[in-house]
């Protein structure tokens, strides 16, 4: 499998990514021979993420239509999945081996993230359960002070898998249901542990630490009693 990239606009320049170049179709000439994957199990994702990071470049389109090809089956997620009562929560289930992370967020009813951007990183969310609500905003003008301008808002249901990087924009991701919770499978590639979350009314931004609520299905000790941020 090899692909090449034309034009600079997908691919991320910074240094922890210099050996990782993810490309999509659309910024190149020729369409891209994508291999078509079916995952049985979510073991057998994992098993084809490794194997897809593996290479020097990614297809975005790729990942995306392997991600989808999961049908969720909580049995074997659900050790992942540890809710908290008052905010979303981030349980780590695979390091893809320094390339990306693979993690499992769990929405309480009426659970949301801030407005937020995605470190210059690849950011793949999939549904396994419930739905989910994705708005779309630009970035704030430098300088700006005031409301942020929404660009779109979707609703993504189970099994779909959306993708989203700091040249789409900012995003939102809202549990709107007042009586089912909802769970989703992210995949962030580079891995990254902050992110700048934006203030709807004035575009101010605020840069935050993300931790996760669980590690491969283990509570994650909170050692000092610092506050357990994340967006
Ligand atoms: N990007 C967010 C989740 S979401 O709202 O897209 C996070 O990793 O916590
Ligand atoms: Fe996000």
């Amino acid at each position: 499998m090899f692909y090449w990239c034309l034009s600079p606009h997908l691919i991320l320049t910074n240094e922890t990514t210099d050996k990782l170049q993810m490309c999509s179709s659309e910024v190149m000439e020729q369409p891209v021979q994508t291999e078509t994957w079916k995952a049985r199990s979510l073991e057998e994702l994992i098993r084809i993420l490794h194997q897809i990071f593996a290479e020097d470049k990614v297809s975005v389109e790729e990942v995306q239509a392997l991600m989808e090809s999961y049908e969720s089956n909580p049995e074997e997620w659900l050790q992942y999945a540890k809710f908290d009562q008052y905010r979303y929560t981030r349980n780590l289930v695979d390091n893809g081996n320094g390339k990306f992370n693979l993690m499992i967020l769990c929405w309480g009813e009426g659970h949301g993230s801030s407005i937020h951007d995605h470190t210059d990183s690849h950011c793949f969310m999939k549904i396994l359960q419930g739905n989910l609500k994705e708005t779309l905003f630009e970035w704030p003008e430098k300088k700006g002070n005031g409301e942020m301008t929404k660009k779109s808002e979707r609703v993504l249901r189970e099994n779909q898998c959306a993708y989203i990087n700091d040249s789409i924009g900012l995003h939102r991701v809202e549990n709107i249901s007042h009586t089912e919770p909802a769970v989703s499978l992210h995949l962030y590639s580079p891995p990254f542990n902050s992110c700048n979350t934006f203030d709807q009314r004035t575009g101010h931004k605020h840069k935050v630490t993300m931790t996760f609520y669980s590690q491969f299905g283990e509570r994650t000790v909170c050692a000092t009693g610092a506050p357990q941020e994340n967006n």
